[in-house]
């Protein structure tokens, strides 16, 4: 039996140009992608979804998330996160590892695969650890958390501290043909700092994060990657000097890629209204220079991707104010919403550009078979209401956080359906 999604808008990635089609599933795999004026069979549709007026793309892939399951499942479970994710339009995630145990033995990895594959909504990819519990010490058993099925390992949440231990990370990770993904921040430099510096820290009294903090660990990290050959990935992106430590070493060909948020390339710190920690995130807002440096970044290529780093929280925790609530803001729901209108509705960049960085260059840098609307593909699809403004309303919110900046903006670009292997896992209706 089949399931048709029929006259939806397609956007070709290379030339930007809309066409209306009819999409054809079967067993889970794209079959056929057909025009509309082909016939349709008499027999045998078993689903029929209208697409009319509305943008149908391979789905979204994020790959930084936190799921906060297993240990903090009052600020979100993998349950909670995957559907909210499917509601963001997002058929594929990957999740940080710090938990609590963190993900950096075989068995959470399994147990995180568990969970997701009963959560039925976006499929989830885990990372593992970098070291135990990261703590930065001694690395975790990388041959054993691959064998699990970790994709990739990281110590998100915090910057692993060590030279030398991220040098010995990265050369047992080439060998296994394994990436490095790197939350990039050098501790003594950040010592109690909940924003960045600049005038908002000052206004406010605060101590300030400097951008050298995060670029010293990019410096560091692209000689180290040099050394040993490993595809480095660099985390949430956010200061001008370390994308120009990223331009410098992809021109040297050093295997480096790059990931930025949407809160970095929309908010700096002056945008902050007052000290609601819905605003602190790490890494922080920085200056109107620092997102005007990631907006261009990620137009010639020096940043490949776009990941949300979807950090709930619980609402007692985010009203212990700036200087004491976590970092971490909430994404999924926002993402495709916030970047459509504030980009793709004002001109700056093509309704295609913005796909590339959610579908196939995510794909791409990480060798995952999802992220095209292609025959023979898995049919991991959203579907994506363009015309409808709606404000943004923690309170509709899936995910259990209800952390985010955004609250009252008017936006455009809000996914309707979602659905992985073939399978709606979410539906507006
Ligand atoms: N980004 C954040 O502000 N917070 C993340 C940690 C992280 O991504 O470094 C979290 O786990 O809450
Ligand atoms: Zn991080
Ligand atoms: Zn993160």
């Amino acid at each position: 039996m089949s399931t048709w999604i029929l006259n939806g808008t397609i956007v070709n990635l290379e030339t930007n140009a809309a066409e209306t089609k009819h999409v054809y599933i079967e067993n889970g795999v794209i079959q056929n992608i057909m025009d509309t004026e082909s016939e349709l069979p008499e027999t045998g549709i078993a689903e029929v979804i209208d697409a009319a007026g509305k943008l149908v793309s391979a789905g979204f892939i994020d790959m930084h998330v936190h799921l906060r399951e297993p240990g903090f499942e009052y600020k979100e479970t993998i349950a909670t996160g995957a559907m909210s994710a499917a509601k963001g339009g997002f058929t594929a995630i990957a999740c940080m590892p710090n938990t609590k145990p963190v993900i950096g033995t075989a068995e959470v990895v399994r147990s995180v695969l568990a969970k997701a594959d009963a959560a039925e909504a976006a499929r989830v990819l885990p990372y593992a650890a970098i070291s135990v519990n990261q703590l930065g010490r001694e690395l975790t058993d990388f041959a054993a958390l691959k064998e699990a099925g970790a994709i990739g390992f990281t110590d998100d949440g915090v910057g692993v501290q060590s030279a030398q231990m991220m040098k010995d990370a990265m050369k047992l990770a080439a060998s296994m043909n394994m990436p490095i993904i790197a939350h990039c921040e050098d501790e003594t430099l950040v010592v109690g700092a909940p924003v960045a510096e600049g005038p908002f820290a000052e206004k406010h009294g605060l101590k300030g994060i400097p951008n050298e903090s995060e670029a010293i660990h990019v410096g560091r990290d692209v000689l180290l990657a040099e050394a040993t050959g490993v595809h480095y990935h660099v985390c949430h992106v956010s200061t001008v000097q370390s994308v120009r430590l990223i331009r410098q070493a992809k021109s040297l060909g050093v295997n480096v890629t790059a990931e930025v948020c949407p809160h970095h390339l929309l908010l700096a710190d002056e945008d902050i209204p007052g000290l609601d920690a819905n605003w602190k995130m790490n890494p922080p807002l920085r200056s109107r220079k620092d997102v005007e440096a990631m907006i261009e970044a990620l137009e010639d290529g020096t940043i490949d991707m776009i990941v949300t780093d979807h950090a709930p929280h619980s609402e007692e925790e985010k009203a212990k104010g700036m200087q004491l609530a976590p970092f971490g803001i909430v994404g999924f729901e926002t993402a495709f919403p916030l970047l459509y209108t504030k980009f793709v509705k004002t001109g700056k960049w093509t309704l295609a550009f913005l796909l590339t960085k959610l579908t196939v260059k995510p794909a791409e840098v990480f060798g995952l078979p999802w992220g095209k609307l292609e025959i023979g593909r898995s049919a991991d699809i959203t579907i994506v209401d363009l015309n409808t403004e709606q404000e943004v309303d923690p309170a509709t919110f899936v995910t259990k956080g209800k952390n985010t900046p955004f609250t009252g903006w008017t936006l455009q670009g809000w996914p309707a359906l979602t659905m992985v292997e073939g399978k709606t896992v979410w539906s507006s209706r």
